[in-house]
C-alpha cells in the first residue's frame, strides 16, 4: 500500500503543475496570502474573490473550490452558498475546512449543513472532528462521518489520518512548526482540493496531498530556526520536492 501510495503522490504532484488547476478559495482573513501562495509554490493557481455577485463567474472557470469557515461574517456566508451551488452543478469538487466550529454553536450548525451539501473532503484537526462528529474526534468518528457525508473526512495533527469510510490511511512525518504557523491547516485544505481537481478518486488525492505536505514541512523543518524562517523554507519546499523526496510516510492504520 504504502510503496504505490507513494507512487500516485509522485504522478499526482506531476499532474498538478502540469495541469496548474486553478483552485477557488473561500477563506478566512488569517489565511489568504499565505493559502495563495502555498497553492502557487505547489504549482496550483489560486483565486480568493468572495464578493458573491464575481462568485459564480469565479467557479465556473475554476477547478475547484475550498470552503473555509475560519473568519465567518455574513458576505463570506453568501459567498459560500452560491459558490457550493455552482461548484455542485458544474460537477466541480469541494473541500470544507471547519475552522474553529468547536468555538462557535452558529458555525457549527452552518458547517453540520455545509457537511450535507456533498463536500468531496472535510479536512479538520481533532477538536473541530470531534466538535461536528459530536464525539472524541477519533478514528471511529471520522469514518462514521465519511460515511454519513459521503466526504473523505481528514484529520490533522502529529499524525494525519485519512478515511472514506472504508479505506483508511495515516501519515506521519512533517515538523511541529507548523503548528506554529497560523493557516498551515487552511493552506493544506486549499491545496487538497488542487488535488482533488486532478484526481477522480477522492480518497487518493487527499492521501497525496497529506504526504506531500509532510514532506515539505519535513525538508523546511529540517533548515527553520523558528516559525518565521520555517515559511519561506516551506514554500520552497513545496516549489522543489521530487518523488523520490516523498519517503515512505503513508501507511495503513
Ligand atoms: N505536531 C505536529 N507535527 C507535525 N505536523 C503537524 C503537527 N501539528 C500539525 N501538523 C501539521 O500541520 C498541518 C495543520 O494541521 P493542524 O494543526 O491539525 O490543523 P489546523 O492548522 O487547522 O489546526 C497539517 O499538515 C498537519 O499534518
Ligand atoms: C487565527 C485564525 N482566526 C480565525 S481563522 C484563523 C486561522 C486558522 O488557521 P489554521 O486553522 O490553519 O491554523
Ligand atoms: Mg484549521
Amino acid at each position: 500500500m504504502s510503496g504505490a501510495a507513494r507512487d500516485l503522490t509522485g504522478e499526482l504532484l506531476a499532474r498538478l503543475r502540469a495541469e496548474r488547476p486553478r483552485v477557488h478559495c473561500i477563506t478566512n482573513a488569517a489565511a489568504v496570502a499565505y493559502t495563495a501562495n502555498v497553492l502557487l509554490a505547489a504549482g496550483c493557481i489560486p483565486s480568493m474573490t468572495v464578493n458573491p455577485p464575481e462568485v459564480p463567474g469565479f467557479i465556473h472557470g475554476a477547478s475547484a473550490l475550498l470552503v473555509n469557515l475560519g473568519t465567518l461574517d455574513p458576505l463570506r456566508a453568501e459567498a459560500i452558498d452560491v459558490a457550493i451551488r455552482i461548484a455542485r452543478t458544474d460537477g466541480k469538487p469541494w473541500a470544507l475546512d471547519p475552522v474553529f466550529v468547536e468555538r462557535s454553536p452558529t458555525r457549527l450548525g452552518l458547517a453540520r449543513d455545509l457537511a450535507r451539501r456533498h463536500p468531496a473532503v472535510i479536512r479538520a484537526n481533532r477538536a473541530e472532528l470531534a466538535a461536528l462528529s459530536g464525539s472524541d474526534g477519533g478514528d471511529a468518528a471520522a469514518r462514521l462521518l465519511a460515511r454519513e457525508s459521503g466526504a473523505v473526512v481528514v484529520r490533522t495533527g502529529e499524525v494525519d489520518f485519512a478515511t472514506d469510510g472504508t479505506r483508511e490511511v495515516e501519515v506521519a512525518g512533517g515538523h511541529p512548526l507548523m503548528a506554529l504557523v497560523t493557516a498551515s491547516g487552511c493552506a493544506a485544505t486549499a491545496l487538497m482540493a488542487g488535488f482533488l481537481a486532478v484526481e477522480t478518486d477522492r480518497f487518493l488525492a487527499a492521501a497525496a496531498c497529506l504526504a506531500f505536505v509532510k514532506a515539505a514541512a519535513e525538508r523546511a523543518g529540517a533548515t527553520a530556526r523558528g516559525p518565521g524562517s520555517f515559511v519561506p523554507a516551506y514554500l520552497d519546499a513545496l516549489y522543489a520536492l521530487d518523488p523520490q523526496d516523498f519517503g515512505d510516510r503513508i501507511a495503513s492504520p
